[in-house]
């Protein structure tokens, strides 16, 4: 059976808090019936992404979208069909939304939403939204207070909410000890904080997740940490990236994009191979390597969540 190939364009909604997003409810007699979605729906040939899902959004919710940036963009195959969602964040629009063909709509916190029952498809959609656009890797720091100083200098001034405590040079107790004092900071600016290194370290400090090197990434036969943790990992090509689809990474970085002081012996991948491997991949992907905050929008558009950095945030 040759399986109908289906471009759909959804949008992400965020309120003017920006804590909020809008999910509507797919009426019972439709595919998927009765599961939550993100509005939008199928393109016609003729139409780009943003052009579709303007009219989608006008038709179902009765609002224009003023802005909006990709967000991120999953192919899925669903037993009948294969399916390219086309996912975009709209962070100004116009009009009150509300269901004009009948379906329900509600704005919930994003934090709850994995309490609602989604299509299969949508798994690294919620991640996505849940997910800033960017990802702090903290530079080796021998002195604890610094580190401290560094990192909150970045949360307070640069906004920072998802970080990974990378720090190869500590022995494990001088880690664990800087991976609580870390984790206190953090979550006085309800930042996410990530352990780099095994994941049995959740036991000792309990963090928000952990972030695997390339090389457990491919060592591991199957996902090392609960769901409710995030679980992150380091990829450089097709095949780790397939990997941490395998094991249910809930994003990856993906490096390295440009060439850097600390990996001078590596041949840097560029946008045009990176655009190519990230439009394969099974969840958000942050691009690593030589990027700065106005790497971002760059990155948006060529389908990343948005750019991982160690010497653009630690100053
Ligand atoms: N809109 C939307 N569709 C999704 C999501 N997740 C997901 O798997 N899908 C699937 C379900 C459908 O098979 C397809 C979207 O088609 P649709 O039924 O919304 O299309 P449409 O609005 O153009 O409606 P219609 O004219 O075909 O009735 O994508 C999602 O979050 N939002
Ligand atoms: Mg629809």
């Amino acid at each position: 059976m040759v399986k109908r190939r289906v471009h759909v364009a959804a949008a992400a909604i965020i309120s003017a808090t920006g804590k909020d997003v809008l999910i509507a409810r797919r009426p019972s007699n439709v595919d998927h019936g009765g599961l939550w979605e993100f509005p939008g729906g199928k393109l016609a040939p003729y139409e780009t992404g943003l052009g579709g899902l303007k009219r989608e959004l006008h038709e179902e919710l009765g609002v224009e979208i003023r802005r909006a940036q990709p967000l991120i963009r999953i192919h899925h195959e669903y037993p009948d069909k294969h399916i390219l969602l086309d996912v975009w964040q709209v962070h100004e629009f116009a009009g009150e939304p509300f269901g004009r063909e009948g379906q329900a709509v509600r704005w919930v916190p994003m934090g709850e939403l994995f309490k609602y029952p989604f299509p299969a498809a949508n798994l690294p959609i919620l991640r996505a939204v849940m997910l800033p656009t960017e990802y702090l890797i903290t530079a080796e720091e021998s002195d604890d207070a610094l580190f401290l100083q560094r990192l909150e200098r970045a949360m307070v001034e640069d906004g920072i909410r998802l970080v990974q405590l990378r720090a190869k040079t500590l022995d494990e107790p001088s880690y664990l000890a800087r991976a609580e004092q870390a984790l206190a900071l953090c979550r006085r600016y309800s930042a996410r904080l990530l352990l780099n290194g095994e994941p049995e370290l959740l036991k000792h400090v309990n963090a928000d997740g952990v972030h695997l090197t390339s090389d457990r990434l491919m060592s591991l036969e199957r996902r090392p940490i609960a769901e409710g943790k995030w679980l992150s990992a380091s990829t450089h090509d097709d095949r780790q990236l397939k990997q941490a689809g395998r094991l249910g990474c809930d994003f990856v970085s993906l490096s390295p994009l440009r060439t850097t002081p600390s990996h001078p012996e590596v041949f840097p991948m560029g946008w045009h191979d990176f655009q190519q491997l990230v439009e394969r991949a099974a969840m958000p992907v942050f691009a690593l390597g030589g990027m700065t905050r106005h790497d971002a929008n760059h990155a948006r558009a060529v389908g990343a969540q948005g750019i991982a950095s160690i010497r653009d945030f630690w100053k």
